[in-house]
């Protein structure tokens, strides 16, 4: 019997096939009234979930397999026809409602997706998530119906690529302090100024950048947009650049860039969410895409093991395989440890997301009921900036420290670029420092605690 997972990855791919064919005609596109909000998901079932990390392990597979990994790594380069690919598959609307050509299948499945993507080939997850999260997610739930119309259809088939603009030279974890402008004219806004690490920068179609429209007014004069930065033909806007494409020590495989805005006419359809209010879709975007990025150190972690246990269990030293070594013994126990706890606060906090309940037990204000702890806690109560920050951070960290043992493990063998342990250490460091570096992911629980305890003005003076 064909299951439920894959019947619909069946309808999917074969309703893009007969878009292809139909070259995008004209579509009625009827958005659901609970499609707005992150919880509007029918939550998949364990078995759902199982079917679709079959599903991406059979395309990682095929598609990125470790020579593959290994060559878009050293060439810097993310190969272009993999959107394409990602997009037949079924994996870049793994979030989107069916109507826009996605699985709707929410976060859970999205994290699967960005750990089994990333178990192969990081560089290829982090462009993946760049694109599904910080660009089609922020799209679908701020964009307008004619937004939405116009927007994801492409991104979903991967005919498109997303990106997502809001750090800046001088504005990396002081986000805010952003000084890219976007004075309003006549018929919609010109932008002026520049971001910087962007991912997918150099690619995309359609990048989500965040601006001021009243700089005076700090936080509450941001705002964000859909700029069109590159057309089907690969013309690029006017006054559109990109400045450079960076040399990084990991994810080479992954574009990253910083982009110049000289003067670049959005018009005023184009502002995502409302006007001056776009620090709320920044800070929100930001919280469940540490969520989504926290299922990337999940799948290096995974890779580490798929590298040491049978290199250890292969390599013999004084006539035994070294894994019998009690403190090689330790070195495994403590990935699989570390990987265990990380898989489980991810997958916990986003079912959290896709059920639209708090994970309860989890949060510091159910840890801490007082009545004052539980009115203060007046957001989306299914997505807590604390948890999604401590996912990333409990991850991140792990990733790279198993990604030190796997070295370890392997020794000399480990040392050496041939094999992908160097790449893993170097790739899973990113996961420390973008998307809010761990001391930011650290203030952002802590400054939890201080706003129960002290109010959040104290909470804001530290
Ligand atoms: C946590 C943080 C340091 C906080 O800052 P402040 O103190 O300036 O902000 P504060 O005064 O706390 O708040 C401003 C407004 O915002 C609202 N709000 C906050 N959280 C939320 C929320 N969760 N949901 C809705 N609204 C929120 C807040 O109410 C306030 O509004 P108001 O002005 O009062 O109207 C924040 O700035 C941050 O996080 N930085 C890291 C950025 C950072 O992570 N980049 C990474 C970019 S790089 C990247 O993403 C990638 C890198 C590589 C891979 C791909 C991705």
């Amino acid at each position: 019997m064909v299951s439920p997972v894959l019947s619909r990855i069946a309808v999917r791919a074969s309703r893009q096939l007969g878009r292809q064919r139909a070259s995008f005609g004209p579509r009625t596109i009827v958005r659901a009234a609970s499609s707005k909000h992150p919880n509007g998901f029918v939550p998949p079932t364990q078995e759902d979930l199982t079917e679709l990390r079959d599903r991406v392990q059979e395309f990682t597979r095929r598609e990125i397999t470790e020579e593959f990994a290994a060559k878009v790594d050293r060439e810097n380069e993310f190969p272009p026809e993999m959107w394409q690919k990602l997009g037949e598959a079924g994996f870049l609307g793994i979030t989107v409602e069916e109507d826009h050509g996605g699985l709707a299948m929410g976060y859970q499945a999205h994290c699967v997706v960005m750990e089994e993507l990333s178990r192969a080939s990081a560089s290829i997850a982090l462009s993946y998530a760049a694109h599904s999260q910080l660009c089609v997610n922020q799209i679908r739930l701020h964009g307008t119906t004619q937004q939405t119309e116009k927007y994801l259809p492409g991104l979903v088939s991967g005919t498109a690529v997303g990106a997502l603009a809001m750090s800046e030279h001088g504005a990396g974890s002081d986000v805010v302090s952003m000084t890219t402008t976007a004075k309003e004219v006549d018929g919609g806004y010109i932008l002026n100024g520049s971001k910087m690490w962007i991912t997918n920068g150099p690619d995309a179609n359609y990048i989500v950048v965040y601006a001021k429209t009243d700089p005076k007014a700090g936080s509450k004069g941001m705002t964000a947009f859909i700029v069109e930065t590159k057309d089907d033909s690969g013309k690029v806007a006017k006054g559109f650049s990109v400045a450079q494409k960076l040399d990084k020590l990991g994810m080479r495989g992954s574009n990253t860039g910083e982009l110049v805005f000289d003067n670049v006419f959005v018009p005023k359809e184009n502002v995502l969410g409302q006007l001056n209010r776009g620090v709320k879709v920044l800070m929100s975007g930001l919280d469940l895409e540490r969520l989504v990025l926290s299922a990337g150190p999940l799948g290096i972690m995974r890779a580490c093991m798929d590298i040491s246990l049978p290199y250890t269990h292969t390599r013999k030293q004084f006539g035994t395989p070294i894994a019998f070594n009690q403190l090689l013994q330790g070195k495994l126990a403590d990935m699989y440890t570390a990987y265990l706890t990380a898989s489980s606060l991810t997958y916990t906090i986003a079912a959290a997301v896709d059920n639209g309940t708090p994970a309860h037990f989890l949060t510091p204000h159910s840890l801490f009921p007082t009545a004052e702890n539980l009115e203060s806690d007046s957001r989306d109560p299914s997505v807590k900036s604390q948890d999604c920050a401590a996912a990333i951070l409990y991850a991140a960290e792990n990733a790279t420290k198993c990604a030190l043992d796997a070295i370890q493990c392997l020794g000399g063998t480990g040392y050496v670029n041939e094999v992908a342990a160097g790449r893993l250490l170097r790739d899973a460091k990113l996961y420390e420092i973008g998307a809010g570096t761990s001391e930011i992911r650290r203030v952002i629980i802590g400054r939890t605690f201080n706003h129960m305890y002290a109010g959040k003005a104290t909470a804001k003076a530290q």
